[in-house]
């Protein structure tokens, strides 16, 4: 059951630095965030503010360098089951079948073949993929492909799903038909869904809750949230209303002018 009051990632000053052959580069700086059980949150922002590096810190692949995460009240020191990740490029390995794939992290997991397959197939049935089980990556188009990732990462039954623009390399056709159709997922396994994207468009579509991520040069980065009404309840009017209120933000983020 969700509930909107359980948080399930706590981000706390979160500092990120990268040491390069030019110097210390700053990618995040004291960042927080919250996130609740059952919400839909995008993370929206240009390229290069720092999204896939606070993706990657909450999913256990990298660590900040100051500040604090937490999953479910503990503190993130590496990859956790209760996360799973979807990136853009699909990451499926290409010698598996698809159900193989999707049946993956169970395998790792020590589930028996039987009670594997019956998951896999409930997950590929929810994606629209089950008659695809025995096929390999090279046979799908690009939006099939994506499908059996958001399979794999709903297949271990994770708290969380991470997803890392990944719509992002789909044509606009395909990526409206992905964004229904998680939409859709979404509200039938009630998932906590953490969504990086670039595209304003594709964040008011999708989120219950926006983050903007904004980085001004010289200074800290500007991390605002906005709660939204739930997306199925929105008019097109509605929708262009939150568009334009969230381009507001953006714009008043990056000239930096906090009376908002
Ligand atoms: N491993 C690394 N080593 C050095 N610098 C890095 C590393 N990873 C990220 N950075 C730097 O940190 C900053 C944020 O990068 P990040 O990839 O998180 O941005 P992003 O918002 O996800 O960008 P995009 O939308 O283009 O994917 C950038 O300046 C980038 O060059």
């Amino acid at each position: 059951m969700t509930d909107y009051d359980k948080i399930w990632v706590r981000v706390k000053h979160v500092t990120k630095k990268f040491a390069t052959r030019k110097g210390e580069v700053t990618a995040l700086e004291d960042v927080n965030l919250e996130i609740h059980d059952g919400q839909f949150v995008c993370l929206l922002g240009p390229s290069g503010c720092g999204k896939t590096t606070l993706l990657r810190m909450i999913g256990g692949l990298d660590v900040p360098t100051s500040g604090t995460i937490t999953i479910d009240g503990k503190v993130v020191d590496g990859p956790s089951p209760k996360m799973t990740m979807v990136f853009q490029e699909y990451s499926l390995y290409p010698w598996r079948t698809v159900a193989e794939n999707v049946g993956f992290g169970l395998e790792m997991n020590g589930v028996p073949f039987e009670e594997r397959r019956a998951e896999v197939m409930k997950e590929l049935k929810l994606v629209g993929l089950e008659n695809f089980a025995d096929s390999y990556p090279y046979e799908l188009s690009g939006g099939m492909r994506q499908r059996a990732a958001v399979a794999r990462a709903l297949a271990t039954d994770p708290a969380v799903m991470l997803m890392d623009e990944p719509f992002g390399a789909l044509d606009a056709q395909t990526r409206n038909k992905m964004q229904r159709e998680l939409l859709n997922i979404w509200q039938e396994t009630k998932k906590t869904i953490l969504f990086v994207t670039h595209s304003v468009d594709e964040a008011v579509y999708l989120a219950d809750k926006i983050v903007v991520l904004t980085p001004r040069p010289g200074t800290v980065h500007e991390i605002d949230e906005i709660d939204l009404p739930r997306p199925r309840d929105r008019t097109s009017v509605e929708f262009a209303q939150i568009r334009k209120n969230i381009l507001h933000i953006i714009e008043e983020l990056e000239t930096g002018n906090q009376n908002i």
